[in-house]
C-alpha cells in the first residue's frame, strides 16, 4: 500500500501536487483521486510494462468500485528513475494532470464536485505533496 491521504476539501481550480521518483525497475504506478478507493474521478495510471501495455498512460474512473471505460493516452513522458511533479486539477468537465512538459484531460464522468481522496501506488517513490 502507497500513500493514503484522505479528509481532504480540494476544490475546483485548486491544485494537488505529487513530487517524488519514479523506481529505476518501474513496472508502473498509480495516482489516484476521488472521494475514496471505490469512487474515483481519475485512476492516472502509466504503465511501464504491466497488464500487457508497454509505456502506455491508462486513465479511468471508478463508481462505486466498478471501473469505466479505460482512456489510453498518446503521449509517455516518463523515464525510469526520473524524478517528476504530478499537479493533477478538476473542474465540472474534467480533470487535468499537468506534468513538467505534458498535459493531458480526462472528463469527470461522476460529476465530482470536490476531492477527499488521494491515493499513489505502485513503483513510485512520493518525496512531497503539496495542496495550492
Ligand atoms: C484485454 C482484456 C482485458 O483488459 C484488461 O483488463 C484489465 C483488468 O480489468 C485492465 O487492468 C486494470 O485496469 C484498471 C484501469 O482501467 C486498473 O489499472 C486495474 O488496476 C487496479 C490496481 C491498482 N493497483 C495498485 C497498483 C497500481 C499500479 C502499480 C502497482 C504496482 C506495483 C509493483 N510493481 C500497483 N492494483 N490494482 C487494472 O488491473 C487492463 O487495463 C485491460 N487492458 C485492456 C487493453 O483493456
Amino acid at each position: 500500500q502507497g500513500l493514503v491521504v484522505t479528509q481532504l476539501d480540494i476544490q475546483p481550480g485548486e491544485c494537488i501536487k505529487v513530487k517524488g521518483k519514479i523506481l529505476s525497475d518501474a513496472k508502473g504506478f498509480a495516482v489516484n483521486v476521488g472521494k475514496d478507493s471505490s469512487t474515483l474521478l481519475l485512476h492516472f495510471n502509466p504503465r511501464f510494462d504491466c497488464h500487457g501495455d508497454v509505456n502506455t498512460i491508462v486513465c479511468n474512473s471508478k463508481q462505486d468500485g466498478t471501473w469505466g471505460e479505460e482512456d489510453r493516452k498518446a503521449d509517455f513522458p516518463f523515464q525510469h528513475g526520473d524524478k517528476t511533479e504530478i499537479c493533477i486539477s478538476f473542474n465540472e468537465t474534467e480533470a487535468t494532470v499537468k506534468l513538467p512538459d505534458a498535459e493531458f484531460q480526462f472528463p469527470n464522468r461522476l460529476g465530482m464536485e470536490k476531492i477527499e481522496y488521494l491515493a499513489v501506488e505502485g513503483d513510485f517513490k512520493v518525496k512531497a505533496i503539496k495542496f495550492s
